[in-house]
């Protein structure tokens, strides 16, 4: 064994994010106290709790989304791979290539199917021409579960499509940028049931290649998604761990009082 190798690597392999004593402040609000938390890589993770107690500003932290809010003060240390992401050396518009987000109300740019997915690549100069682009664009919007659906309109409208398609060509263009990470804040909240049953499928086959942390009102989607669950209340993450054991078997009163319904 090689013990300065042991050094050299803080966190277990396995582990993509890692969060300690992260507090967050809009003005003199306290939204979130003292987080720890480490997320697994290559799964998906879910945080749930009652509304307001922290959920999507925790969320926002990880890619520094919180930063383009003026009242709102982030503490405390987030590392991504063992990298702390606010470190002054660290570009907040590079990390957010790396750790994509996708919102509640699907939100294509006014632009084509083919620009939306495009775009980021284009600013991030990841396509050398405009073959390797396309490339990009077909690849990402397969991963997306799209594809088969607009081949052949890409040059149509994003906001033409229905609200589900919408949230999946959002994931597209995250996925297009080639992130390792990707944070959904509820993103199934604006559609019918059939869409969402789309879009849960589809993190089913993300979590093959990418660290997802999903925002959720809905235990039963934390139940069906996730194989890690959060409980947030009142800023705190109460308890954290395997999703089946947070449902079946909760430790903390709280948590199981809100998972039967007593509490949100
Ligand atoms: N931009 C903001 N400015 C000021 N306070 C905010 C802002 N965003 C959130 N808050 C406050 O921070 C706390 C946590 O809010 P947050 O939206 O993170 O909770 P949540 O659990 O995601 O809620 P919900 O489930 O209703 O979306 C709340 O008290 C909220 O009012």
């Amino acid at each position: 064994m090689n013990d300065m190798r042991v050094t050299e690597r803080p966190m277990s392999d396995e582990i993509k994010i890692a969060a300690k004593g992260v507090d967050v402040f809009y003005g003199d609000t306290h939204a979130i106290k003292s987080v720890d938390v480490e997320i697994d890589d290559k799964a998906v993770t879910s945080f749930i709790g009652p509304s307001g107690c922290g959920k999507s500003t925790f969320l926002r932290c990880i890619n520094r989304m919180n930063d383009t809010i003026d009242v709102c003060r982030v503490t405390g240390d987030i590392r991504l791979e063992g990298q702390d992401i606010y470190d002054k050396d660290v570009d907040p518009v590079q990390l957010r290539a790396r750790v994509g987000m996708v919102f509640q109300k699907p939100n294509p740019f006014p632009k084509s199917i083919y620009e939306n997915v495009a775009y980021g690549p284009k600013i991030h100069g990841l396509a050398k021409d405009k073959t390797e682009l396309d490339e990009i664009v077909e690849k990402s919007l397969r991963r997306a579960a799209i594809w088969d659906e607009v081949k052949d309109r890409l040059d149509q409208p994003g906001t033409g499509l229905s609200g589900g398609q919408q949230q999946r060509l959002c994931i597209g263009r995250a996925i297009a940028t080639a992130p390792e990470v990707l944070l959904m804040d509820e993103p199934c909240s604006a559609l019918d049931p059939i869409a969402t049953a789309q879009v849960e499928e589809l993190i089913d086959e993300l979590r093959a290649s990418y660290t997802v942390v999903i925002v959720t009102h809905s235990m039963q989607q934390a139940a069906r998604v996730s194989q890690k669950t959060a409980f947030f209340h009142l800023g705190e993450l109460v308890e954290y761990g395997e999703t089946d054991r947070i449902f079946t078997n909760p430790v903390d009163s709280r948590t199981e009082s809100y998972i039967t319904g007593r509490i949100g």
